[in-house]
């Protein structure tokens, strides 16, 4: 593992200042890779560049490792961060499982990798700041103040209005020249039949089968614009975009589900498992969410999850408490959601939930260890990141994890999408088909040119 810096290097140092917001693209092209982007509902917008320093892991002990290399990075700060959200924060993933990377198109993707931004725009409640750090041997308070100064005046130079699908000016979808499947329909009705064999024989109670679908696309990837229209349509999603160090390749996505977030000792979690389509009328929507809420199997996929969060948060919390199950609606599926929160009985770093929960059976299955060894035997393609949780980490062990789904990789012509479905006993393997398709929609219709809807379908 990289150490975040010599023990003996100066703090890290870190200046922030206040600056008019410039359009999201216009920052997003302007910083240097390694770019980091996140967002979510209630957390401010967050778009880096480069790297001030780094922190990569491997093996099963990447959470405890990445959670050492935090806590030495932010052992002596000099910060002034102006605000809450400008902080320094450590922003970046894990790999699903040891050994997910090994595989394309995860080669330059580590099984662990954070990063602190070298310059960093925050968009909070309270207005846009822009962040300098440095650490080790550019940790100078002088120098980063220099930096700043130089970065607020080719800031100022940007443009500040979104360009816009309605403007006309931002480019168009890429489309699709080819794409191919990881898994054939004959080969997925095999896999999801065996493992609904083994559930009824008692081998397992639950496990999640994901498809790969890699896509040739027509033109370059256009990254900023991705970005701009999957924050349009999943505003109440997380998302993100991590690039490793190095080439053009990076993983992003807009997810509904939350890992776990941890503030001081407040805990907050998602159960969300259980799908269904969007109608084509307010009604036909009402009528699906109701089904939802009814149907035996979806609640049941559901309640496994809902069970196994409560009993992987009890050995840490002083209380637990979940909200009625409801549906979360969203742009092209509904899924069953239960709100989790929970007060700890002692302070703990975020990485420790982390690790407790990931996998949640939501992506994994029961038990933990037989649904994964389903997973690594059935699966033809490597997980990567996908499935596995992102986010971020502050110095106070603070931080917030969403789970990495609704997800690819995308170069400048290629993307390898990734969604996968809970199989319980009762599943059918072609309605399980369909569910994946639902779930490639948000990064799908992204890539595909507008107009040529279904390209990629079954
Ligand atoms: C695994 C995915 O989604 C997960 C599986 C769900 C299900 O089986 O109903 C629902 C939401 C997610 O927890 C995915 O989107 O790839």
């Amino acid at each position: 593992m990289e150490r975040a810096r010599p023990r003996s290097s100066p703090p890290l140092v870190s200046r922030t200042t206040a600056v008019d917001e410039p359009a999201f693209a216009a920052v997003f092209d302007a910083l240097p890779s390694p770019r980091t982007t996140w967002s979510a509902p209630d957390d401010a917008l967050v778009v880096g560049g480069g790297a001030a320093a780094t922190l990569t892991a491997e093996g099963d002990d990447r959470f405890a490792a990445i959670r050492d290399a935090a806590t030495e990075l932010f052992e002596s700060g000099d910060v002034h961060a102006g605000t809450e959200a400008a902080r320094p924060r450590v922003f970046g993933g894990f790999a699903f499982h040891e050994g997910a990377c090994d595989g394309d198109p995860w080669g330059p993707f580590p099984e662990a990798r954070f990063v602190l931004p070298r310059v960093q725009l925050t968009v909070a409640d309270n207005g846009a700041w822009l962040t300098v750090n440095a650490v080790g041997a550019d940790a100078d308070a002088s120098a980063v103040e220099d930096r700043l100064a130089r970065e607020v005046e080719r800031f100022d130079t940007l443009d500040r209005h979104d360009s816009g699908d309605a403007a006309g000016s931002r480019p168009p979808r890429p489309g699709i020249r080819e794409s191919r499947r990881t898994t054939s329909r004959e080969a997925w009705r095999d896999s999801v039949g065996a493992a609904v064999d083994r559930i009824r024989d008692g081998d397992l109670q639950k496990v999640v089968l994901a498809q790969a679908l890699e896509a040739d696309l027509a033109a370059d990837f256009p990254r900023a614009p991705t970005l701009e229209r999957l924050a349009e349509k999943y505003p109440d999603c997380h998302r993100y975009w991590f690039e490793p160090a190095a080439g053009e390749s990076a993983f992003f996505g807009a997810t509904p589900e939350r890992l776990v977030s941890l503030r001081g000792r407040t805990v907050e979690t998602d159960a969300l498992a259980g799908t269904t389509g969007r109608g084509e009328t307010p009604s036909e929507d009402e009528w699906l969410a109701e089904e939802l809420l009814d149907d035996e199997k979806n609640v049941h996929e559901h309640e496994l999850v809902a069970e196994t969060v409560r009993d992987q948060l009890e050995p840490f919390a002083a209380s637990i408490s979940a909200a009625d199950r409801r549906v979360r609606r969203l742009a092209t599926v509904q899924h069953l959601h239960t709100p989790i929160t929970a007060e700890l009985d002692a302070d703990r770093h975020v990485l420790e939930l982390v690790e407790a929960l990931h996998p949640t059976p939501a992506v994994g299955g029961l038990l933990p260890d037989r649904a994964l060894a389903t997973i690594r035997e059935t699966e033809p393609f490597d997980r990567g990141w996908y499935a596995a949780p992102v986010g971020w980490i502050d110095a106070a062990g603070n931080g917030a994890f969403a789970v990495a789904i609704r997800s690819a990789v995308a170069s400048r012509r290629r993307a390898t999408l990734f969604a996968g479905v809970g199989v319980v006993s009762d599943s059918d393997p072609d309605r399980e088909w369909d569910e994946v398709q639902l779930k490639y929609r948000p990064i799908l219709d992204e890539l595909e040119r507008d107009g040529a809807g279904g390209s990629a379908d079954s």
